[in-house]
């Protein structure tokens, strides 16, 4: 139900990335971090709103300043305005042999902010009220790593040195040929002999 907000640990959550286990994280736009409201004039104020907006870029602060014409703004009102939601978690595990799209890219989906990914897709609207169903509760801000360190892929180094290769595979073709030469030349003295 959307309306359970369990909190749950970033690192939790990741533990959950197995085909019988999986947990996805998904926001439906950005999260309020902090807002700040300051009184220009009268009838103007200045908000400077700070929103986690993905844990690629990080946290971003939008500023701008509106106008109040004697209407009461309420701050539930204005999050709704903005659009402001938080990052949600799914248990999409009794989907995963059911979701048209297939079950690896869900598994490439967990331990990330897989909202790129979800909506790259362009998800239906029947995709996005199935969510509900999924929804176990969200993301608990504090335990989230803001930035993530860049470990680079585990391959072999570059070598620019060749000439350990160069030498295996000339010796691959030379040794086969001086052995053949070598026993012809036998056969052809033990012959003449
Ligand atoms: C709770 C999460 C998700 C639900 C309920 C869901 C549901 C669906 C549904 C119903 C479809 C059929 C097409 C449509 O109606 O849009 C679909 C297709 C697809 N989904 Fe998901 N999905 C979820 C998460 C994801 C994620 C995180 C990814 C990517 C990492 C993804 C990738 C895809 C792909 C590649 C297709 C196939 C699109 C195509 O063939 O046109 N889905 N999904």
């Amino acid at each position: 139900m959307a309306s359970d907000r369990k909190l749950h640990a970033f690192e939790e959550v990741a533990k959950h990335n197995k085909t019988k286990d999986c947990w996805l994280i998904i926001s439906g736009k950005v999260m309020l971090v902090n807002m700040n409201v300051s009184l220009v004039s009268n009838i103007e104020i200045h908000l400077e709103i700070s929103v986690f907006q993905s844990w690629k870029t990080g946290e971003q602060v939008i500023s701008f300043t509106m106008m109040i014409n004697s209407v009461q703004v309420s701050v539930d009102q204005l999050i709704s305005h903005v659009g402001l939601f938080s990052f949600k978690v799914y248990d999409v595990t009794p989907f995963m042999d059911d979701h048209p799209g297939g079950d690896e890219v869900l598994l490439s989906a967990t331990g990330k902010d897989a909202t790129n990914d979800f909506e790259d897709v362009g998800h239906s609207d029947s995709a996005r009220e199935m969510m509900d169903k999924y929804y176990i509760g969200e993301i608990d801000m504090s335990t989230v790593p803001l930035k993530r360190a860049y470990i680079p892929s585990e391959q072999t180094a570059y070598n620019p040195d060749k000439t350990p290769e160069f030498i295996i595979k000339i010796l691959q073709f030379l040794v086969p040929i001086l052995i053949l030469g070598l026993a012809l030349t036998v056969r052809h003295y033990t012959k003449e002999q």
